[in-house]
């Protein structure tokens, strides 16, 4: 069967959504296979000299062979596209290009590095249930992607200052019951897919962090900072408890009395002082930060993709069964939390603007 002009159509659309370039001799493969679908100026072939009806009608029925073949030709082209490219990508994302984009979080990969971007500098990148799903998706899609290394990083001034805490909170500023258990699920939920990631986990601290951005940092491979970033978990302020495994790996990162300093007592750390507890691989001076970091990874992303990986899980794999019980355990104390006067009148008093950090 002949492809229709609809077949044609979707093929068309199907080319803008390949999630591989396809390369320039391809592209050209295509074009050409276009032309009888485009108004040609070039003067009829004149072959044989027959009365002017029978040439019209001859090549009407030519035209119309061609049209028909070459859209055939391009769909099946298309087609085979379609399937090497999911085939290779596994129905993700491509190297070298934007893969996802919502307002909040935008996501990139070039150079085998998925960028992961806290996208929100007016709310200093606070969190949303919104962004917490987008997060989880792209995770999902970066674990089988092209990319060798995953790395956040924040747009603005701030890396991110954690759970956005309007997020509970109405219109009329009155603390909303029902969003409580979506809280503590997504929370439990984001956490989890952190702990399960299998490929390199970077994070690029470019400015302050708080809450559970810095809680979720003992669940990455490496952490560079900026000499401007600080880091914050000011759960007691907040009448919350820890997150993101952080009661667990934080003790076992920097020790118990540190630990508590940052957890319990909400100290908040410069960069030096997070690098001397062991948080923070390597900071580095604000003005070269960027450029160091990024030639750095661009070159740890060409090392063998499969090595990293297999060595990575080795490091991880005794830890996981026991990080998601903390989280299990966390969430459950989470929720008690959330329904505590203590964390209602924190969360009340920030929508008032009478508490900042
Ligand atoms: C609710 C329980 C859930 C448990 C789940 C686990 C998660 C835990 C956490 O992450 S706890 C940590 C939560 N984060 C905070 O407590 C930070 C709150 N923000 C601040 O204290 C300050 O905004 C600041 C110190 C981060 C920055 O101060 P400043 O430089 O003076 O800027 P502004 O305060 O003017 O901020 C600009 C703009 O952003 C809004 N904003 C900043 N952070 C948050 C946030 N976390 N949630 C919601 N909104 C935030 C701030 O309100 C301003 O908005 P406005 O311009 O007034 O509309």
């Amino acid at each position: 069967m002949r492809a229709s002009q609809q077949d044609f159509e979707n093929a068309m659309n199907q080319v803008k959504l390949l999630k591989e370039d396809p390369g320039n001799q391809v592209k050209l493969k295509l074009y050409a296979l276009t032309a009888t679908e485009r108004p040609c100026n070039m003067p009829k072939p004149i072959v044989f000299d027959f009365d002017d009806n029978a040439k019209q009608d001859s090549w009407k029925c030519l035209k119309l062979h061609m049209v028909e073949t070459s859209r055939q030709n391009y769909v099946d082209l298309v087609s085979s596209l379609s399937s090497s490219s999911e085939a290779s990508g596994q129905g993700n994302c491509g190297a070298d290009e934007k893969v996802q984009e919502s307002k909040d979080i935008v996501v990139t990969s070039e150079d085998g590095i998925t960028k992961i971007v806290f996208n929100r500098p007016t709310k200093k990148n606070a969190i949303t249930f919104q962004m917490y799903q987008e997060i989880m998706l792209t995770l999902k899609n970066a674990s089988t992607d092209n990319s060798v290394i995953t790395v956040f990083t924040g747009t603005g001034d701030y890396y991110c200052s954690g759970n956005d805490l309007n997020n509970l909170i109405s219109a009329t500023g009155e603390i909303q019951e029902a969003q409580r258990d979506e809280q503590t699920v997504l929370t439990r939920e984001l956490v989890s897919s952190f702990i399960d990631f299998p490929k390199l986990l970077v994070a690029v601290v470019n400015g302050p962090a708080v809450g559970i951005a810095v809680t979720l940092l003992g669940l990455f491979d490496a952490v560079y900072a900026s000499d401007k970033a600080t880091f914050h978990t000011p759960f007691s302020q907040l009448g919350q408890s820890p997150e993101a495994c952080s009661s667990y790996t934080f003790p076992k990162i920097m020790g118990p009395a540190k630990a508590t300093e940052m957890l319990l007592f909400g100290k908040k750390l410069t960069a030096r002082e997070a690098w001397a507890q062991g948080l923070v691989s390597e900071v580095f001076p604000e003005s070269t930060f960027e450029k160091e970091v990024w030639t750095r990874l661009k070159a740890y992303a060409k090392l063998p993709p499969n090595g990293i990986k297999v060595s990575k899980e080795l490091i991880r794999k005794n830890e996981k069964q026991k990080l998601h019980a903390v989280n299990a355990e966390e969430s459950t104390v989470i929720q008690e939390r959330l329904t505590s006067e203590e964390c209602t009148n924190a969360l009340l008093n920030f929508a008032s603007r009478k508490a900042k950090l």
